[in-house]
């Protein structure tokens, strides 16, 4: 479907994900002049423009040459920002969003009527480890969604990482506590295992390398092997060893239920963006 970039596709909102997001795309799923963005502030217009890419300040007619929309924009201006693209929408575009959540239904009213609501419509939780190809996407299409859009969704996002389908606007949220999230989560912990480093005495540049080595090995050993997390943390812990004494700190500290409960207030947040911003 994508061969000899077939695909046309127009950021609204051009900013960190939007970024991440184009910057796997151009080069494997289209070219830079087959995408357009929209953004209101100039410093982000002119990143995308010296890579090629054409740019505005606000929604026009250029829009309904792009075949997919992507609304990158952040979920308190989503409902503003949907309605000055709306004028430009075509019977076949595509429109995915990947705004924190604003759920499926409120965007299908938004971009279509409240008696015919928008349905090429996916939901999007991609996260920034896409703009090195790595990412992880969770992915909601409402019932009516046609499988040719559903098939451009995934093939759009998997170009920048893997994808999960996800049955309900509940589901995604939970992804977006865990996967969209989460790479916040990890480089707060690689902070901390760096100043940790330090702090024992290994230089900066020691702490960094240890430490991204460790994360990097210890996930791809977890991705590998057939064996669960727990199993591979019991093989790391000697009795009585230094591992059992670290790990009876995070345990005495609660580090398991902290980690929940950040994930808890990530998911009432999104809950909460939706009940703010949706009416
Ligand atoms: N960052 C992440 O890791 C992830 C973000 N998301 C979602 O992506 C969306 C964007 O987040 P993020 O990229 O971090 O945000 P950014 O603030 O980096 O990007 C949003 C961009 O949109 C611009 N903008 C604001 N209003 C408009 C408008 N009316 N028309 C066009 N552009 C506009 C902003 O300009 P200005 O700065 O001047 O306001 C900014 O450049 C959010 O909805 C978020 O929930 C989803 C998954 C992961
Ligand atoms: O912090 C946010 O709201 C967005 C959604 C997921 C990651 N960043």
């Amino acid at each position: 479907m994508f061969s000899n970039y077939e695909l046309s596709l127009a950021f609204i909102g051009g900013g960190n994900m939007a970024s991440a997001l184009g910057a796997g795309l151009i080069g494997k799923r289209c070219g830079a002049n087959d995408v357009h963005v929209i953004d209101i502030d100039e410093a982000t217009r002119e990143r995308w423009a010296a890579q090629g890419v054409g740019t505005a300040a606000a929604p026009g007619p250029e829009l309904s040459g792009q075949k997919v929309w992507i609304f990158a924009v952040k979920p308190q201006v989503m409902k503003e920002t949907v309605a000055a693209c709306r004028p430009y929408l075509k019977p076949d575009t595509l429109v995915i969003s990947i705004a924190a959540g604003i759920d499926s239904a409120t965007l299908a009213r938004w971009l279509g009527t409240p008696d015919a609501p928008w349905t090429r419509l996916v939901r999007c939780m991609p996260n920034t480890p896409s703009l090195v190809k790595a990412g992880i996407s969770g992915l909601l299409a409402l019932d009516g969604v046609l499988d040719t859009d559903r098939t451009v969704a995934q093939q759009l996002l998997k170009a920048v990482g893997e994808v999960v389908w996800v049955d309900n606007d509940d589901q995604l949220d939970a992804v977006t506590a865990l996967s969209g999230s989460g790479p916040a989560y990890v480089f707060l912990f690689l902070e901390a295992l760096i100043a940790g480093g330090e702090k024992l005495g290994l230089s900066a540049e020691q702490s960094r390398a240890l430490a991204l080595a460790t994360l990097n090995g210890a996930t791809q050993l977890a991705g590998l092997s057939p064996e669960s997390p727990a199993t591979l943390r019991e093989r790391v812990t000697s009795k009585g060893g230094t591992t059992a004494a670290a790990l009876s700190v995070f345990e005495q500290q609660g580090f398991t239920p902290m980690v929940h409960d950040a994930m808890q207030a990530a998911y009432n947040r999104a809950s909460e963006l939706a009940r703010e911003f949706s009416k």
